[in-house]
Order: C-alpha cells, then structure tokens, then sequence
C-alpha cells in the first residue's frame, strides 16, 4: 500500500511538470490523449467491469462535442451551460442505450451500440444544423477567470484535474458495493441475480455511468479544439478506443488509461503511415488478447509469476492457509410449522422435454427437506423455477402464501430466498470477501444516487459491510482464504464459501443443490453440521443430494423426484420403503448402488 501511494504521488508529480518539457506540439498530444484516456475509463467501466459490450462510447463523446459545438455557435450559449447541457444529452443517450440493456444479453447489445454509433456518424455528416462533412468551428474556448484556456498549457491542467476526479471516482466505483456487483454481474450474471443482484437495472446503470465519461470527453474535446468534424467520432475511432482498452488491460480502470497514453503514442509514431497503423493497431489487439489476456496491466503479476517458477523471486513462503472450524449460528426457537414453500402443479417444457410435470409439493418453515431423485429426474429444474431462472410452464409457487411464480431471480432473493448451484457458481475474478461482500448489500439499485451526492455514505455503507463479510468469514472458516480468488481453492472449500455467500442474503429459505458432491466423508460431516446450525438458527432448508447416508440422517422429510414428477414423499423411513422409489431407483444403474443404502440407513434409525 505503502509503495502503491508513492507510485500515484510520482505519477501525478510527473504530470503535474509534464507540460515545463514539452513543445507546443506535444501539449495538444498530450491534451488529446488525456480525452482518450477519460473515454478510456469510461469504456472499461461499462466493458471490463460491469462486462457489456458498448461500441457506443464514440456515439456518446460525439454527442457531447456536438452538443457543445451547437449550443455554442448556433444557440449562443456560453461554454460551460452548453458543456452542462452537453452531458445532459449524453447521458440521456446513455440511458436510452442502456435501455434494450433491460432485456438484452451482451452480444445483442454490441449490435445495438454499435447501430447507435453509426447512426450518430451518419446524423453528424449529414444535418445541417451539424455542419454536414465540414463540421462546426468557432466553438469557445471555456472560460475561467483569470485563466487564458485558449492556452494549450493552461487547458492541460484543466483536463489534468477532471480527469483525476474522473479516474478517482471510477476507481471508488469499483471497490465499493456499486463496482463490486457490476464485476459480479460480469463474472457470473445469473448468479449475481441469484444473490439479489438488479442485474438489468444494473447494465442500465453501467451504459448510464459509461456516458457520463464519454460525455466529459466530448465537452473537452469541444473546447480543445474548438472545432468538431464527423471523422473524430467514426467507427475506426470506436475501435481504437477499444484496442485501448483492451491493450490496457479492461479489468483495471488505471489499465485502460495505460492503453490509452500507449496507443496514442503509437498512433503519434504513425501518423504518416495511416495504412501501417491501422494494421499495427490491430496486430498489437491480436498479440494482446493471445499472449497477455489481461492486459499490460497484469503484465506485472504475470512477470512476477514467471520470475517465482524460474527461482529469480523466492515464492510465497507465508504460512499455509486452513480452513477453520465452522462456527455454529445461535439458535432460535422453531418455528411453528406453516408452510413457507407452496409448489402447485407446476410444469415446466423444454419443448418437447417434459422436464416437470406437476410438481406440487409443501415444505413448511423449520425444515430440512431433501429432494432425491435419479439423474434427470427434474431436481435442478425444480431449484431453478423456484428461484426464479425459469418460468414454468404451468402452475404457480408461493412463498409463504404469496404467489411468486416467475418472479425476477433478484426479487426472490431479496423475500428470502437463497440457493447454492451444482455447478459452484461463484464470482471467479472476485476475491471470497468480494463474493460475500456482493450478497451482503442490500441496498437497492435506487441507493446509487449516493455516489452522486453523498460518497461519504457509500463509504461507510462499505465499512460496514466489511465487518459483517469479516464476521461471516470468521464463522464459515474461511478467513484465511478472504483475499484468495475461489478458483485457488479446494474444492470444499469452494463449496463452503458458496453456502456462506447464500447465507450472507439472511434467507429465511436456503436451496442446496448437491452440496456434497466432491466432498470428502470429514467434508460431508461437516457440511452436515453446518446445515444443521443454519437450520437451528430458523432457516428453511431444501435440499438436493445423491448422497443418500447424508439425506436420510439430514431431513426430516424427503420428496422423490422420477422423470418430472413426485413419486413419493414422507419421512426418510416412507420414502426407503415405497417400492415405486426402489424401482425408480433400480432404473437407474447410476444411483442403483444407493438402494441398499437408504434401507441400511433407515434400518439403522
Ligand atoms: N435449460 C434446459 N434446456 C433444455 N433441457 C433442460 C434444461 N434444463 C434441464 N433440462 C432437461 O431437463 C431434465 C431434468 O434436468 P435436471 O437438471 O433438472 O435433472 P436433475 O434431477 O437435477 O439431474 P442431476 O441429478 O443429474 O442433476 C433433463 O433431461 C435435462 O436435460
């Protein structure tokens, strides 16, 4: 931490005298590319953070300029009213660019942003109130008092500090709750809808915050060069833009900036071979995405990886990390036992698939139920419906007694409802506090109005949401694997953290979907401890498992599942005996070795 604040202190010294060593040249250079690296900021925010295509970054920067340009010239309004108006028609556009983001998925997007950006390019060339191909001049420059920002050294440090306040602002955006559940939503949206995520509101918001940026740019770009023409904000300049960014590494808002001095540099070295550079852009995007995917700004840590496998750098010698005892939850007196999970017929087709045929089933508030059922019999496609990723094809799911049926999954999340996957989803480029951390906030996407007005409180939103992460970390074991990425785990260890990121969520309600696949027996015995406690403190568990030892020590009741319907339900000891689960079962040469186990088992009770 130490040496990364000298770091920023020399660099921002550096740029502070930058201007006292260059010519009048090299100013404009560097004006421009301080407008790149703004774009640039922008851009990863939307793209490498929040993980949506935007090709319409250019479109935003070129509505701004232009609003400047037209407002100024053609309406008389003073530079700074019309910056002001600028951004305000940038980020309207932002928002409606955000808009389709509501429904969309990424790629469809890509097409859409860049409809938006063409669409502008092609508005620009062609309007007159635009200037058609000659573009406006005459734009002012902005006025301050007693500052000539006609002066290229001047407006430098005008750009200097907005660009600062805009690359500390984004940095704050991403190591708060905001930025963290755009990188969640990025990693894995489903399962950031999963843990309450508002990931459509929250696309939204990434376009939204990625206009502003392009907004700031253009209004700059205006008063730079006091002159704006269609070809400054054509699609080739998009993809600069983007090879930028993705030079600099997309997941680091200082990468993008990194990428945007770089290229800009290069694209000064080439400015006499436009034909070379655009080969040469293209070539360095190729080399970048191949060789050094992250970019150069994870060039570092890969160096410093490879020096570690050479021997040039000793490796990690720090103490191993455990996994500590789980800490069990206080218990609560049980709840009196009225259903809190109303399943009624519910289908669900994948076409012709009958994947659920209908299912109605209650589990009442206090219990644990197990689901069993042989592979495919409609388990998972049950979870899924009952948290929201599917809307059955028929039939209707209460939560105690409130129809929910094909409720957003962020909805559920927020009445209650939490589940872990069979697949361990969990946030890979996120840290295990990060993955907590995300599940944890539960403010609403509408609370964002605070990184406008009142940072203080975001700030201290995330302090305490750090004690609460600390405090799930301590309970769970995990706390010596906080700053780990979950893929460097164990994988149960893995499984540990996804129940504790469920259980961040407070759920009155938690969904296991065969939490001891790959578990170990001490692993197993654990788990079983664990949901034991989680049940003990007055959550509602649901349970899948093919281990079969583990529900019928676990689960007061059990529902088994055959080709998409209910073949039986009771307690462990009903369901081992009904001779429909034994030939349910014996179809299925997978699970066929389990039979004598759930008999054994229920024999030994
Ligand atoms: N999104 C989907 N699209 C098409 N078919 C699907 C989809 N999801 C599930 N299915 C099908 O629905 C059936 C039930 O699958 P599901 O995953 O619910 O079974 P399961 O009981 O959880 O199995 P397992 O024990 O192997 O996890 C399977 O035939 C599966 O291929």
């Amino acid at each position: 931490m130490k040496y990364r604040i000298a770091g920023i202190a020399a660099l921002v010294a550096f740029a502070w005298y930058l201007p006292y060593q260059l010519d009048s040249y090299m100013i404009h250079v560097a004006n421009v590319i301080i407008v790149f690296a703004i774009l640039a900021i922008g851009l990863g925010l939307v793209m490498g953070v929040a993980g949506q295509i935007n090709l319409a970054q250019i479109a935003f920067f070129g509505a701004a300029a232009y609003g400047t340009a037209i407002l100024t010239t053609r309406a008389g309004f003073g530079f700074w009213t019309a910056a002001a108006l600028a951004m305000l028609i940038a980020a309207t556009i932002g928002l409606l660019v955000g808009t389709p983001a509501l429904r969309m998925q990424s790629h469809y997007l890509g097409i859409v942003t860049l409809g938006l950006a063409l669409a502008l390019t092609n508005w620009v060339t062609n309007a007159h109130i635009a200037g058609g191909a000659e573009g406006i001049s005459g734009i002012p420059a902005p006025e301050l008092p007693g500052i000539d920002l006609h002066n290229a050294y001047f407006f430098y440090y005008l750009e200097l500090v907005v660009f600062l306040l805009a690359l500390a602002f984004g940095l704050f955006v991403v190591h708060t709750p905001l930025g963290r559940k755009m990188r969640a939503m990025r990693d894995d949206s489903l399962a950031a809808g999963a843990v309450g995520v508002e990931v459509p509101q929250l696309r939204m918001t990434a376009f939204f915050l990625s206009s502003i940026y392009g907004g700031l740019a253009g209004v700059l770009y205006a008063g730079l060069i006091r002159y704006v023409a269609p070809e400054s904000f054509s699609i080739a300049n998009m993809f600069l833009l983007l090879a930028m960014v993705i030079i600099g590494g997309r997941q680091s808002l200082i990468g993008c900036v990194v990428g945007a001095v770089a290229l800009s540099l290069l694209r000064e070295v080439l400015v006499d071979y436009p034909t070379y550079a655009q080969v040469a852009y293209g070539s360095v995007v190729v080399l970048t995405v191949v060789f050094a995917p992250t970019g150069l700004a994870g060039l570092p840590k890969r160096i410093r990886g490879l020096l570690r496998r050479v021997g040039w750098l000793p490796g990690d010698t720090g103490p191993v990390p455990k996994l500590g005892p789980f800490l069990p939850y206080a218990e609560t007196p049980r709840p009196a036992a009225e259903p809190i999970l109303r399943i009624d017929e519910v289908s669900m087709h994948f076409r012709g698939l009958k994947a659920l045929q209908e299912i109605s089933m209650t589990v009442n508030a206090g219990e644990i139920r197990g689901i069993v059922g042989p592979n495919g019999s409609g388990k998972t496609t049950l979870f899924n419906v009952v948290s929201g990723l599917y809307r059955p094809t028929a039939g209707r799911v209460y939560l105690a007694d409130k129809d929910m049926t094909a409720a957003s999954p962020h909805v559920l999340a927020r009445k209650g409802i939490a589940r872990t996957f069979q697949n361990l989803r969990l946030f890979a480029l996120l840290s295990v506090r990060d993955n907590l951390l995300v599940a944890l906030d539960q403010t609403s996407i509408l609370s964002n109005w605070r990184y406008v007005l009142w940072q203080a409180g975001v700030w201290r939103h995330d302090q305490s949401l750090r004690a609460e992460a600390d405090e799930l970390l301590q309970r769970f074991g995990l706390t010596d694997f906080a700053d780990s990425a979950p893929g460097e785990l164990p994988y149960g260890t893995q499984r540990r953290v996804e129940i504790a990121r469920a259980m961040a969520r407070r759920p009155s309600l938690l969904l296991l979907d065969e939490p001891a696949a790959g578990l170990n027996g001490e692993e197993v015995r654990q788990l079983s401890e664990i949901v034991r406690s989680i049940r003990a403190s007055g959550v509602t568990v649901v349970i899948i498992e093919h281990n079969m030892g583990l529900v019928m020590s676990l689960c007061e009741r059990v529902t088994v599942l055959a080709s998409g319907r209910v073949i039986a339900d009771g307690t462990p000891a009903e369901v081992a005996r009904a001779p429909q689960v034994v030939e349910a079962y014996l179809g299925d040469s997978a699970m066929s070795e389990d039979v004598p186990e759930i008999v054994e088992t229920e024999a030994a009770r």
